[in-house]
């Protein structure tokens, strides 16, 4: 079947016992790929038939479907128009593990964060409207996504502007990353389950019984106005027509709903229930695992694991753990990244200490301003780019109040293969220009157990960054107080002095091994923290060296660099200085490393840019 397929239009003209087994060779595809590429299984693998469907009841990209994240996605750019580029699924030049504009015209908008899709979808629905345009506005949303603030902002525009041919389909599988949280996901399981309706006949019964006469009537057609019975009332309130729930592996149920929910008026919210990781043993069994993987062996679904340091996320997740028998007021807040952040053992050891808040990045932030307001010590974990959501948390909520939160932002510098929605490149700039803000990344493990230990002694609010995948291994034991703002000379040097931040440290001084074979001696400083700057050593490195070089795996705008140079502009200070970081535009996804070495932030992109900066001043041509 798939062999053969040209595009949707073959859809429209096959049997649903075809369309069946286009449904598994799509699954057997989507793992034949991820198996050797890694990637989100789960997520994709419960949306075969969703996808299917909208293919046949819609005219995309007339019609414009919004999926969001774009996590669960792989079918959907099998079935349009990636068949045949699908092998190269978040390799270096290949396709992306999210949907793109610029990849394809069936990818209406792109994403890699959650919960923008009903905003997004929106814009296209008013869009199309004042340009007198026909076709349907779709967007899919899962129960996850449904946790965030933006998808109810999204929803109370919606309900107030009242659009037609607007329809969100609510993928709900009782599954975030982790299972899903929330009073919102308690309800939403509550109408999977038949519980509601159970609930209501309850309610009903207990009215029938308890109260007499015309009171009753009364009161019966209140419940009944007041929308009692149906089991989308949230949504009804809000001004949509709530259908389901509808299984959403059942095609030919859910391609009829489609078509029947074309008719309504109004805006209609569809809800229908998957089950992650459908049709894959292994992914169905523990869909937490097989959100989103490394590659693996497609028959028994073990990983292929490669002998490694630990992460500096279990680093992270260890220190923690120690931490909070130091610490009796520590507690954790997590939005929605348990698992990736190193907390499952926080949280099962401390379940009282622990905030899984859902995909909730700002309130998150303003969750942790209350519990330090309160005396508490939060560790607000974060990776890197969902940060970004809360900034205006950060600054109003946590900086101005001058507030004890402690920010371990993970998935710091650029990530690899999610790409250019999720490269934590940009911390370093908007969080250094933030009044009291401590900002600081470690060079390697015990480093980062000291920094968090030293976060947690200060008092105001402290961000601590460190990168995705494998430390170094050093032995880590204890923790120790490191004076805030103090930087360590690693090597001295003669000629010029590097001065590098967080994963760039050790990159710097293998950088310095290559030069000083060249005859270049260059000085090493782990700049360990980039706010506030060690204002001593860098005053004595000014006279010592005639050349500074800043290294970062942050971008060069306002990072860490353009940190120095501010520096030297306040002392009236000329020093040639050059600022090596990620470059000024997006970076696409690939292998970490690859992309380390392409942006030139690895051993001998540093000695390469070096060896040319010294070599240039000494011909004078700075
Ligand atoms: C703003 C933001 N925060 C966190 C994430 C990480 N994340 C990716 S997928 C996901 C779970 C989404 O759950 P759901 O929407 O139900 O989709 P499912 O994976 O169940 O299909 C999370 C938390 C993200 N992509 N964006
Ligand atoms: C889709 C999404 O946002 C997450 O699933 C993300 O891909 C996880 O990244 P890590 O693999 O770095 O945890
Ligand atoms: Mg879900």
């Amino acid at each position: 079947m798939l062999k053969e397929y040209t595009g949707p239009i073959d859809l429209k003209y096959m049997s649903y016992q075809e369309l069946t087994e286009l449904g598994q060779e799509v699954r057997d595809y989507i793992l034949e790929v991820t198996a050797k590429n890694g990637g989100h299984v789960g997520p994709g693998l419960g949306v075969v038939e969703l996808t299917i469907a909208l293919l046949r009841a819609f005219n995309p990209p007339s019609d414009v479907i919004v999926w969001d994240i774009g996590h669960q996605a792989y079918p959907w750019k099998i079935l349009t128009d990636r068949k045949e580029i699908f092998p190269t699924l978040r390799q270096y030049g290949g396709i992306s593990g999210f949907l793109r504009r610029e990849e394809s015209l069936y990818d209406a908008f792109g994403a890699g964060h959650s919960s923008t899709s009903i905003s997004a979808a929106l814009g296209f629905r008013k869009a199309m409207d004042l340009l007198g345009q026909e076709g349907y506005v779709v967007a899919v949303i899962g129960d996850g996504a449904m946790t965030a603030g933006m998808a109810y902002e999204a929803l109370n525009n919606a309900g107030h502007l009242r659009p037609n041919r607007f329809i969100v389909i609510l993928n709900d599988n009782e599954m975030s990353i982790s299972p899903n949280v929330g009073a919102i996901s308690t309800y939403l399981s509550k109408i999977l389950s038949g519980r509601f309706v159970q609930e209501t006949r309850q309610k009903v019964k207990h009215l029938l019984e308890h109260i007499s006469g015309a009171g009753r009537i009364v009161k019966l057609t209140e419940e009944f106005l007041k929308g009692l019975i149906s089991p989308g009332i949230i949504f009804e309130e809000l001004g949509f027509n709530y259908i389901g729930p509808v299984n959403g592996h059942d095609l030919p149920a859910l391609e009829k709903t489609l078509e029947n929910v074309k008719l309504i008026e109004g805006p209609v919210l569809l809800h229908i229930y998957t089950k992650k990781g459908k049709g894959y043993k292994p992914a169905e069994n523990d869909p937490v695992t097989w959100h989103g993987v490394a590659p693996y062996k497609r028959e028994s679904g073990e990983f292929i694991k490669k002998p490694s340091p630990p992460t500096w996320t279990s680093v992270f997740g260890r220190a923690v753990v120690e931490l909070a028998e130091v610490f009796p007021e520590l507690v954790v807040i997590t939005p929605a990244m348990r698992e990736g952040s190193g907390l499952v053992e926080f949280s099962q050891k401390y379940p009282n200490r622990f905030f899984d808040v859902g995909i909730a990045e700002q309130h998150a932030c303003t969750f942790a301003g209350g519990l330090a307001a309160q005396g508490l010590k939060p560790i607000a974990s974060y990776y890197s780019t969902f940060l970004q959501r809360a900034y205006d948390q950060v600054i109003h909520d946590i900086a101005l109040q001058n507030l004890h939160v402690v920010f371990a932002i993970d998935r710091a510098g650029l990530v690899g293969d999610d790409g250019p929605t999720h490269h934590g490149v940009f911390d370093l700039s908007y969080l250094r220009c933030i009044p009291n803000m401590v900002v600081s990344a470690p060079k390697d493990e015990q480093e980062l157990r000291d920094l968090l230990y030293t976060a947690l002694e200060w008092n105001g609010p402290f961000a601590v960054r460190y990168p995705r995948g494998p430390a170094y291994g050093v032995p880590t034991e204890g923790f120790k107080k490191i004076p805030v703002g103090s930087w360590e000379v690693l090597l001295e040097g003669e000629d010029v002095v590097i001065l590098a931040v967080g994963y760039t440290v050790y990159q710097a001084l293998k950088s310095a091994e290559l030069l000083r074979k060249e005859g270049i001696k260059a000085g090493v400083v782990n700049a360990r923290f980039v706010k506030p700057m060690d204002d001593v050593l860098l005053t004595h490195l000014c006279e010592r060296y005639p050349l500074f070089v800043t290294v970062e795996d942050n971008t060069v705008v306002g990072g860490f660099g353009s940190g120095v140079l501010e520096w030297l502009s306040q002392k009236g200070i000329l020093k040639k200085t050059l600022l090596i970081g990620i470059p000024d535009k997006f970076i696409e996804h690939g292998n970490q490393n690859l992309l380390r070495s392409l942006v030139g932030i690895d051993a001998e992109g540093i000695a390469k840019r070096v060896r040319e900066f010294v070599k240039k001043s000494e011909l004078h041509m700075l």
